[in-house]
């Protein structure tokens, strides 16, 4: 029977069948139950008046009475038009009742109910806090009408539903007409089932709906009685929606075991089932809120109120569904790690059955001494005792703990560092030599200082671990040189920039209570080098940053500081390291940013920059080496000529350091690189065509003539140094056709690039505008000046004009971004200039009667410094005198009031600034001639330099000389 209704494709069979009377007893409860009875209904004859059902085992009749025992739900089929309390008035004359029916009750007391409202046919417990209205119900069921209306109360507006205790005691707060305003209209007649204490048990009987308020408290209401719109119970239409309800249900059922239970608690007192109940049913035991629920009870067209149910149901289906999908991810998630985790266990068991694995802790006790063992006669006592100490610690504490894993990193860092190990320095001077000539050329100062280092090492039989510090311009070879040092020390090299670094812990480590503390750089150059006589070099330590908690600089302080460093102490080591043996090179851009105490400690190398010459050798013995090894070319493959060399480093690479030159040379071997590899592949392919035998050479004025031809741009810019020869065409018609193609892919047979001037533009674009040198003979007002910068020296002019002339009108107006020691000297060199020409020519009142304009090219970038000092009194005084000064001079200095030139810094830069501006004649402060005199003589070669100590010999120099001749 239960197969028939829930299988689909037996459905028409069921309804034709006869149906049984049926007799179900509440414990074989379930939807199928509820199922079979609404079949029996679809199946009976509509003239079956005997039929009689009962709500549930305790609604007997509306007697009310019979509470608490074993229902026996007694089904009989009712006919359609039988109202949904079941207590049809053509079938209660079966059993006469003696108390008046539910239908006979029009005035009722009113029950608000907060969270969902009552459906016909449902038990629902509700607690009533109102003393007074809790006595009227029990007042009631004496008298033995046991009836009430029970309708849902309605939020209170602008509030949201919830169904805490707190709405529950209100509920009963509102009284008489409030109360009133806030209940729905349509409820249910509920039948008070039982009262205990402030419980009350209703069973909803039939729905009602408040016309008229009759008294207030307890709140008493007139009520309609209402019943289901006339339906056609053969509709089909209602049925299929019936059946959907149900199946849907039944879907329900197979998935959610809360909707079995609440089936199975609802279902037990069910005692007719027709279509109006089925839909009341499934929007009952729905998780629906109270307002759709409401809906449904105030629904009276049949079909309506199932299709409301429908949906409900269904989308209890989807929820059900998601819950299900949830549940089994969980599930299998769950039961997976259970998995790995059992077999887990059961490996550890079985490897230490077999003897192959000891626990955890005695495994990695045992690593850490095996470690250390090597380096345990050299290993300091203190730091031994601190491993012991943490070894047993290791053993106390338990192994997931937190402090475990402390102990056994800060073990981890202790045992791994290279306690005792040295390498065998070199002392022998003349390999060590051959090994820096090998990396760099020139640097002869730095080489020497090396070498200096290691003939001490060598007397002494060790050497001290001391800090030299290389400053320069970027790309001059600080960070290569100090690679270099090592290898020639053979010593393990380590880097690390402090540019930056605000942080001291990065250099002296984080406490070990940290989560994620590391010990500092120093403890992890050991780590890595193996070694504790390793060279660091500190790169960038003139761009130290500012740290917020502690300053890097001291902590560099103690790191450096020969006096501290033997005992050096990291936060997270715990225990003093000798860095005494450490050989510490920094390097820097500017000295003069490197903090004071810091600078104090070192031994400063400074690196200048590079001359043309110097350039040359460079790139061609090692820049060009490297970067041909770098690109796979082979040397005969090539070959850059001097010209071409020379008009990269004039052209595109003047600064001061050679990295801008070794990008030019790594373009160019790439490009080279690529045309090798082109050209191979398509000579390939012409080994197969046809080509006519002629010894061809291209030479370089086909070359540039084809220059000009863009579509054969590539292959124009390479000269080629082949002879190619090749076979006759066996085809004499094809002979014209291959004569030109041999013509074209004979400049392709390529197997030797040539770059020089003409086609250096190839490989790396047009010469980019450098602005040092504006002038070719600077006008009146204008003199060159000698600056120097991080980036190196660099030549600078300092302009100067009239704005505006006329008694009294004498000023200085600046410009250009300069500094406040520059205006100074600004200011300075107007006094200072005024006097010189009160002086000279007493009757010109030039200065007094005109406001100067001094400007500092290049705008865009800050200046500051004084040693333009002599430069801006020349300028003035050549706008006053109206004579420009003397071809091909620069001049640098700071000037006094008195007239007293004081000296500068940069000598080395300047001078090769100056001379790469093709500056003849330079003027250097007398004090800074020792510093000139150090220079290389590849550097003054060529420079006419005078050394002054006082102004009047600049005026000399610059402004006393013939204009006619011009005399330099
Ligand atoms: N005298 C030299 N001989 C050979 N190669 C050099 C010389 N000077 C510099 N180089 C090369 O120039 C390149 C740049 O040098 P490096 O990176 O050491 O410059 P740096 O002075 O440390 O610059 P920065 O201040 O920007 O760090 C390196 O490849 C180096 O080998």
């Amino acid at each position: 029977m239960l197969k028939l209704v829930f299988s689909s494709s037996c459905r028409g069979h069921c309804l034709n069948t006869v149906a049984p009377r049926l007799r179900v007893k509440s414990d074989s409860n379930s939807l199928f139950d509820v199922v079979g009875r609404l079949t029996g209904l679809t199946r009976r004859s509509p003239t079956n008046s005997l039929s009689r059902a009962f709500f549930c085992s305790d609604s007997n009749d509306g007697s009310g009475s019979g509470s608490g025992s074993q229902p026996v739900v007694e089904v009989e089929v009712k006919g359609v038009e039988s109202d949904s309390d079941g207590s049809d008035s053509k079938a209660s004359s079966a059993i006469v009742p003696t108390y008046p029916r539910p239908e006979d009750y029009l005035t009722v007391l009113a029950l608000p109910l907060p969270h969902r409202p009552l459906f016909p046919g449902f038990y629902m417990p509700i607690y009533v806090k109102d003393p007074k209205l809790l006595a009227a119900l029990q007042e009631s069921r004496k008298r033995q009408a046991p009836y009430a209306g029970a309708f849902l109360l309605k939020d209170e507006p602008g509030t949201e539903s919830s169904p805490s205790s707190e709405t529950e005691k209100s509920v009963y707060d509102i009284k008489g007409k409030e109360l009133f305003n806030r209940l729905h209209e349509v409820g249910t007649l509920a039948q008070i089932s039982s009262i205990q204490g402030d419980q009350v048990v209703l069973i909803g009987h039939r729905r009602l709906r408040i016309t008229e308020m009759v008294s207030e408290d307890p709140l008493t209401v007139k009520v309609d009685h209402l019943k289901e719109k006339p339906y056609d119970k053969d509709d089909d239409v209602i049925k299929a929606t019936s059946f959907e309800v149900i199946s849907t249900l039944r879907d329900v059922l197979k998935t959610s075991s809360l909707w079995r239970d609440h089936v199975q608690t609802y279902s037990q007192h069910i005692g007719d089932f027709n279509f109006p109940r089925l839909a009341d049913f499934g929007a009952a035991i729905s998780g629906a809120n109270k307002l759709q629920c409401q809906q449904v009870l105030e629904e009276l067209d049949v079909h309506k109120r199932l299709q409301l149910t429908l949906e409900l149901v269904k989308k209890e289906m989807e929820i059900s569904k998601i819950q299900e999908s949830i549940a089994k991810a969980i599930e299998e998630k769950i039961s997976g790690e259970q998995r790995r985790y059992l077999l887990n266990e059961q490996l550890k068991a079985i490897k230490k059955e077999l003897g192959l694995e000891t626990d955890d802790k005695t495994a990695l006790s045992a690593k850490f001494r095996e470690r250390l063992e090597p380096n345990r006669e050299k290993c300091p006592p203190h730091v031994l005792q601190v491993i012991e100490e943490e070894l047993t610690k290791l053993q106390l504490l338990e192994a997931s703990s937190s402090e475990f894993n402390v102990t056994r990193n800060y073990l981890d860092w202790l045992t791994v560092l290279p306690w005792g190990n040295y390498s065998d320095e070199n002392f022998d001077v003349i390999q060590a030599q051959t090994i820096l000539d090998e990396d760099h050329y020139g640097l002869a100062d730095v080489k020497e200082r090396i070498l200096e280092f290691i003939a001490v090492g060598k007397l002494r039989g060790t050497s001290q671990g001391k800090i030299i510090c290389l400053s320069g311009p970027p790309g001059v070879g600080k960070t290569s040189i100090g690679r270099s040092i090592a290898r020639a020390l053979n010593r393990k090299f380590f880097r690390f920039s402090v540019g930056g670094l605000s942080d001291v812990a990065e250099i002296k480590g984080h406490r070990r209570t940290y989560i994620g503390a590391m010990p500092g750089k120093m403890v992890q150059c050991l780590k890595n080098v193996g070694t504790e006589n390793p060279l660091v070099l500190i790169d960038e330590i003139d761009k130290l940053g500012r740290g917020h908690a502690g300053d890097p600089a001291s902590a560099l302080l103690e790191l450096l500081d020969p006096e501290q460093n033997a005992n050096f102490l990291d936060h997270y080591l715990d225990v003093p390291i000798d860095l005494s043996k450490v050989l510490f090179v920094c390097t820097a851009n500017v000295v003069d940013n490197i903090p004071n105490p810091l600078l104090d400690r070192m031994e400063v190398i400074a690196i200048a920059g590079y001359i043309t010459d110097e350039k040359m050798h460079i790139a061609r013995d090692y820049l060009e080496k490297t970067a041909r090894e770098a690109c796979g070319v082979k040397p005969e493959q090539v070959e850059v000529t001097d010209a071409a060399l020379l008009g990269l480093i004039e052209n595109y690479c003047r600064e001061a350091g050679v990295r801008n030159l070794q990008k030019h040379i790594e373009k160019i071997y790439r490009k080279i690189a690529l045309r090798l590899v082109r050209e191979g592949s398509s000579n390939e392919s012409v080994m197969v065509q046809p080509a006519d035998a002629k010894a061809e050479v291209v030479d370089e004025s086909d070359h540039h003539a084809a220059a000009n031809k863009a579509d054969v741009e590539v292959e124009t810019s390479v000269q080629v140094d082949t002879v190619q020869t090749n076979d006759q065409p066996k085809d004499p018609k094809d002979a014209a056709d291959s004569k030109e193609l041999q013509e074209t892919e004979a400049t392709k047979a390529v197997e030797k690039v040539v770059v020089d001037t003409s086609n250096l533009a190839d490989f790396v674009g047009k010469p980019v505008f450098h602005a040092e040198r504006i002038y070719d003979q600077t006008p009146v007002g204008v003199v060159m000046g000698l600056a120097w910068t991080a980036m190196g020296g660099s030549t600078l002019y300092i302009e100067t004009t009239q704005v505006e002339q006329g008694e009294g009108k004498g000023a200085l107006h600046l410009t250009g971004q300069l500094g406040d020691v520059m205006k100074e000297s600004a200011q300075i060199a107007h006094t200072l200039a005024r006097a010189i020409l009160l002086e000279k020519e007493p009757a010109n009142p030039y200065f007094v009667n005109s406001k100067l304009h001094l400007h500092v090219p290049a705008g865009a970038t800050p200046k500051d410094g004084p040693s333009a000092g002599c430069t801006m009194i020349t300028s003035m005084l050549s706008l006053a005198m109206k004579k420009p000064v003397r071809k091909d001079l620069a001049m640098t200095g700071e000037v006094t009031l008195t007239g007293k030139i004081l000296p500068i810094g940069g000598v080395k830069e300047k001078t090769i600034a100056a001379k790469r501006s093709e500056v003849r004649t330079i003027i250097f402060p007398a004090a800074n001639r020792r510093d000139y005199d150090e220079l290389a003589p590849n550097v003054t070669e060529g420079l006419n330099v005078h050394f002054v100590d006082d102004y009047s010999q600049i005026f000399s120099l610059a402004l006393e000389y013939d204009v006619n001749t011009m005399v330099n």
